[in-house]
């Protein structure tokens, strides 16, 4: 059985001379997963999508659609995928039921069919109240739900999602991340674009990453955080006698069994009043942190340190991405 998105050697340039915009993109993306497309501004994600929703054309390399090749037959893929861009597009002359009803028309989906599927897809996307509403009426969160749902309505196999949560408020955004998942549930294959990393880790069976065209990272988003050098950090912050050696509780801490690399940071954030005497050390390690943080703590009061807060962050998909892409704007 095909995937749902294979993407194989794709390269793509707007003009002969400049760089590749994308430069021998291979993936896929299989049958029914959230699939997290990923990378800075300007990395190519857009013209990836571009040519998989028959937008534009490859300059070489194939793009298939459950088997479909998008090039030879666009009119067969169209049939197959949807997609939400950023910018809503809706009628704004016709009111929500009607953009949905006017869409299927479109795609060829007979009047029952397509009164019973609007009527489905706007209890699905919490709209039933709206159907009568102008679509320049609605909040920026139920427009969003509306061109969600019309894309929809001719039972797309692949959904393109461009940044779906940008802008919205968190109960919108939540209900929006609710909806993806019960589209999975239903089977159908999401592709999302997004620049939020906590949505894509929260919503994404599996990630990648790419820059300058090329992909750098595939996987679950767990696999892609566990493989992250250094990995948990534990954080210390202390109190300190005036006159004790910082080096000797660096060295200290850098020889526990476990531990990596050792920071100190000596003007922790909000560390208040005698803040000359705040300091805060940070211990990454790789190994399991709930051995290491007993061993952390009775270093620091063997140095005399006083602790006043101790905490373990787990590494996130946006350290993955930080790592892998630079920190650098472009
Ligand atoms: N129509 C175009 N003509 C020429 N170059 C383009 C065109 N569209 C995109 N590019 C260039 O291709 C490269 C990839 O752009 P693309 O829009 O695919 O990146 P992106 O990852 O989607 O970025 P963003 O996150 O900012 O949307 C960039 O260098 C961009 O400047």
């Amino acid at each position: 059985m095909s995937d749902a998105v294979t993407v194989s050697e794709l390269v793509k340039r707007y003009h002969p001379h400049a760089p590749a915009a994308v430069d021998g993109l291979s993936f896929t993306v299989e049958r029914g997963e959230v699939f997290g497309l990923l990378g800075p501004n300007g990395a190519g994600k857009s013209t990836t999508v571009g040519v998989l929703t028959t937008r534009m054309l490859p300059t070489s390399g194939r793009c298939l659609l459950f088997g479909t090749d998008v090039v030879a037959q666009p009119a067969r893929a169209k049939r197959l995928l949807a997609v939400v861009p950023q910018r809503q597009n809706l009628d704004r002359s016709l009111d929500v039921r009607q953009n949905l009803l006017f869409h299927a028309r479109y795609h060829g989906i007979g009047r029952d069919e397509r009164t019973s599927r609007a009527a489905e897809l706007l209890d699905l996307m919490g709209l039933t109240d709206q159907a009568g509403q102008r679509v320049e009426r609605l909040s920026g969160g139920q427009t969003q739900r509306v061109v969600i749902a019309r894309a929809l309505m001719h039972a797309p196999k692949v959904l393109f999602l461009d940044e779906p949560s940008t802008g919205l408020d968190p109960q919108s955004r939540l209900f929006l991340h609710e909806r993806i998942r019960e589209l999975r549930e239903r089977g159908v294959t999401v592709v999302l674009t997004t620049h939020d990393m906590e949505e894509a880790e929260n919503l994404s069976d599996r990630v990648g990453i790419v820059d300058h065209g090329r992909l750098l990272a595939l996987g679950t988003p767990s696999a892609l955080i566990e493989a992250l050098p250094g990995g948990t950090t534990i954080t210390a912050q202390v109190r300190c006698a005036q006159g004790t050696a910082v080096d000797k509780i660096v060295t200290a801490l850098t020889e526990l069994p476990g531990a990596g690399a050792v920071e100190h940071d000596p003007a922790p954030r909000g560390a208040g009043a005698g803040a000359d005497l705040g300091q805060c050390f940070r211990v990454r390690t790789d190994t399991d942190p709930s051995t290491l943080l007993p061993e952390v703590l009775r270093t620091l009061l063997d140095q005399g340190a006083e602790p006043v807060g101790l905490s373990m962050a787990r590494p996130s998909l946006q350290d993955v991405f930080i790592s892998l892409t630079g920190r650098e704007l472009r």
